[in-house]
């Protein structure tokens, strides 16, 4: 396989794709105040509440990833997308902040280039937009469903290494995910000029798969912040049941509980990220992941007793040995003693992606004992389910919330309880599934291998960090670090949170001036108490008859424009650079 050739298979188009819509005969002025993306209708996946879609700013060109939440669907679970939302921007904001000072790591992963980034947003009449990075090489299900397995030295300990750094961060930053799983880790598209050709950089001793860059941790549907005061959070029945951890598990049926019995149950917290961290290991090895069983109450039996399926050969196999002393850390049945993302960082199943900053960190090496006696109570592969579990969205994710009478914090994307899912059936092939194929094909061709020597990393960046180099701000971004910031989008290229008809899709540019935000460099402060007093109460009250809150004709017709911002989603704007509102 040739270098340039899978770089410029990455780059090219589904032949199926339809072209960007062309923009024609509009002026500067028109631009300015039009919906600043298109889309070409190529839909990137779905959930429960949403459709993503690829989108083109019509000023950069860039592309981004659409997702369109309809606000038909969530307009009881508001708060949900509005804490999804929250959390994004205050990751994002995070991670340029970071960037701005420069706060890079020796590791040849950071976790926070591996969060999905948000980069703009803005609402219609029918859907509240997210603009983020976009992840159009699949997700880490496809890849391993693709492969059965993915291959333990290249592939599993440089995507385990990357997304242990992920957790790191993002635990750094008080937020559990609540939702680790294979189909929440998506492949990004390289932006960077400088990133496109690194299937062709050799360094040295140990291969991995250059394609570990480009993961990147998305839905942060569940993701909650653990410090919080809220009563009763992290006592929620949440997540995907091959991956939740024994203490979610003691939190089932917690809607039932009397208030005495929530008050004993003990709060969860980061531990349940490294518990799913083990499955997903364990699931990118083998193809099929650990607890699952024939029934899902089996299944959280084992989960509760860590009774994990043990294959004999790979036991034996001295190949296998820090990989399962590497799961056996994770499936720790005790939160408090499980190991943490940073501690994991040591293991020698993974330890050589972070040698430099481990050897800088010498106090921190934890000794990993080796337990050649892998916890095995009564498993048999007959009563373990050794295929792929189906390919989970929120259909087969826990959620039995609402325990403090529905507040805002605790409601669920379900009504209250759902019966647990179906994880077996057979997958159906849909045209997802088809297009899914294509982008499987062009991945097969696309995946390289590489190597890197720690060594001359830690020099390289030591170097740059004593100021030996000439490069100071660039020189410590390192050759396979694949995050790019740069270049930022224009102000005048960002919806900000404003209010479009054109949206979603193919933007006619004929939007009148008169529907877009006006005079905006106050305009969504000025109107977000507005906000709280008309959306809330309208959409909290609305039932699935009531569309008069939000409906396209309201719009359409509607001169006032401080009403059409009142029903905007709610969103306090700041651009990255801490300025006033932009002028759009
Ligand atoms: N940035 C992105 N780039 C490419 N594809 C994406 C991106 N974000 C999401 N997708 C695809 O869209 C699907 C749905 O996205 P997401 O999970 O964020 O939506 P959701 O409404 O929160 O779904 P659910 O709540 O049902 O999990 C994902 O499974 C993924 O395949």
């Amino acid at each position: 396989m040739t270098t340039s050739a899978s770089a410029s298979q990455l780059q090219k188009r589904l032949p199926e794709e339809k072209p960007w819509p062309q923009l024609s005969g509009c002026n500067e002025d028109a631009q300015a105040f039009k919906c600043k993306y298109v889309t070409n209708h190529n839909s990137l996946g779905d959930g429960n509440f949403s459709v993503v879609k690829e989108c083109m700013n019509v000023q950069t060109k860039d592309l981004y990833a659409m997702k369109l939440i309809k606000k038909q669907t969530v307009r009881n679970k508001i708060q949900l997308i509005q804490r999804e939302f929250d959390l994004l921007r205050s990751i994002s904001e995070k991670i340029r902040d970071m960037e701005k000072k420069n706060e890079h790591s020796l590791d040849i992963f950071e976790g926070h280039h591996h969060i999905l980034q948000l980069f703009d947003y803005f609402e219609t009449a029918d859907n509240i937009v997210l603009i983020t990075q976009l992840c159009q090489k699949g997700d880490l299900y496809e890849k391993i469903v693709e492969n059965q397995a993915l291959d333990l030295q290249t592939q599993v300990t440089s995507y385990c290494a990357c997304i242990v750094s992920i957790l790191e961060f993002l635990h750094s930053q008080g937020i559990v995910h609540r939702d680790l799983k294979a189909e929440n880790v998506l492949f990004r598209l390289r932006v960077n000029e400088n990133e496109k050709n690194l299937q062709g950089e050799h360094h040295g001793d140990f291969k991995y798969d250059l394609l570990a860059h480009d993961l990147v941790l998305a839905d942060f549907g569940l993701a909650a912040e653990y410090n919080t005061t809220k009563i009763n959070s992290l006592k929620e029945f949440v997540g995907t049941i091959s991956y939740i951890a024994p203490e979610i598990v003691k939190c089932k049926g917690v809607g039932d509980m009397s208030t005495d019995q929530v008050g004993e149950l003990e709060k969860y917290g980061c531990p349940v990220d490294i518990w799913a961290l083990g499955v997903l290991t364990y699931f990118m090895a083998f193809g099929y992941t650990p607890f699952d069983c024939t029934t899902d109450d089996e299944t959280l039996e084992c989960i509760s007793k860590c009774d994990y399926y043990v294959d004999e050969q790979t036991m034996h196999d001295p190949k296998y040995e820090q990989f399962w002393n590497f799961v056996q850390c994770c499936f720790t049945v005790d939160p408090a003693v499980r190991r943490s993302a940073t501690n994991l960082k040591h293991h020698p199943f993974i330890k050589d992606y972070f040698a430099t900053s481990n050897s800088l960190h010498k106090k921190d090496t934890t000794n990993f004992v080796f337990n050649p006696t892998i916890r095995r109570v009564s498993s048999t592969a007959s009563m373990h389910t050794l295929r792929s579990p189906s390919k989970s969205r929120k259909t087969t994710t826990l959620a039995y919330l609402n325990m403090d009478g529905g507040s805002s914090e605790t409601s669920t994307a379900f009504n209250s309880k759902m019966d647990l899912p179906d994880l077996y059936v057979d997958r159906t092939i849909n045209s997802r599934e088809r297009s899914l194929n294509r982008i499987r094909d062009t991945l097969k061709k696309t995946l390289s291998m590489t190597s890197l020597k720690p060594a001359a990393t830690h020099e390289f960046l030591h170097a740059n960090k004593s100021g030996t180099s000439s490069s100071s701000k660039s020189g410590l971004v390192k050759k396979n670090s694949t995050f790019v910031l740069d270049p930022k989008p224009p102000k005048n290229s960002l919806m900000n949170g404003c209010f479009s008809t054109t949206p979603e899709s193919r933007s006619n540019f004929n939007t009148p001036k008169s529907l877009s935000r006006q005079g905006s460099s106050t305009s969504v402060k000025k109107f977000v108490n507005e906000m709280d007093l008309l959306l809330t109460p309208r959409t909290a009250s609305m039932s699935s008859h009531d569309t008069t809150a939000i409906n396209d004709n309201d719009f359409i017709n509607d001169k006032n424009s401080s009403r059409k911002h009142a029903a905007s989603f709610q969103v306090n704007v700041d651009d990255s650079d801490g300025d006033e509102t932009m002028l759009i």
